[in-house]
């Protein structure tokens, strides 16, 4: 069994009968996703909810109920993929684009679940390019101001070279900042630039770490 599939496949375990549940976006928590479906096609009783429309076409596909953040007060549950993961449980996310909602949906939950291979895990944030969701307006400008904090943004670029648009109509720069030594600090400084949406940094916020290490799942708390 692939790496992905195995820490993907433990996180379904966390869920139970009639919780709301966060579903992330990615390669390693679609094994979650899948493994649900199953599930709930034998009987669990859980409501989802998609941090993206790609999530949101699979779970209605296999057949989770969803609803929607305005249906309900808190979520019990998110579980989620992570580009990295440092030693302190910060993250970055984002590569595929789906990082506001994700972060939106991390923070309406009681509990945030990450699932990372063995290749996602680091000393330090940064070598992985950070995504960050600007508005298209002025966003030269935003990358400006980006810069002055010490990285090299870079508009993210679908094949045929035209601008990745986010679920929410917005640009994602890919920020290159080699190492991040304060993920906190670094997160909310982004944040005040104008034009910024949201950015890949998710600090604070992990509950519990699902990896593999000599090909054994393991988990990890803070
Ligand atoms: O925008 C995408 C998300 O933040 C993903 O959770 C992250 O990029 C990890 O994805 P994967 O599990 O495919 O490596």
């Amino acid at each position: 069994m692939v790496e992905k599939q195995a820490v993907g496949e433990k996180a379904a375990e966390f869920v139970k009968d009639d919780m709301i549940v966060g579903l992330g976006t990615g390669s390693t928590v679609y094994y979650t996703i899948l493994k649900l479906g199953e599930r709930v096609k034998n009987g669990l009783r859980i409501q989802g909810v998609p941090t993206s429309k790609e999530t949101e076409k699979l779970a209605r596909q296999i057949g989770i109920p969803l609803v929607t953040l305005a249906d309900v007060n808190k979520l019990d549950l998110a579980i989620d993929g992570a580009d990295e993961v440092d030693n302190q449980f910060a993250l970055i996310k984002g590569g595929g684009g789906a990082l506001l909602r994700e972060k939106i949906i991390a923070k309406a939950s009681e509990q945030f679940i990450v699932v990372a291979d063995s290749t996602k895990l680091v000393q330090t944030l940064g070598a992985f390019p950070l995504p960050v969701e600007v508005v298209r307006f002025g966003w030269e400008m935003t990358a400006k101001h980006m810069r002055d904090l010490g990285c090299v943004p870079r508009l993210r670029l679908l094949e045929d070279h035209t601008p990745f648009i986010t679920d929410n109509g917005n640009y994602i720069m890919d920020c290159h900042f080699q190492e991040i030594k304060r993920p906190h600090e670094l997160e909310v400084a982004l944040n005040m630039i104008p034009g910024v949406v949201e950015n890949g940094l998710f600090n604070h916020m992990t509950s519990r770490v699902i990896t593999i290490r000599n090909q054994q799942v393991h988990m990890i708390t803070p």
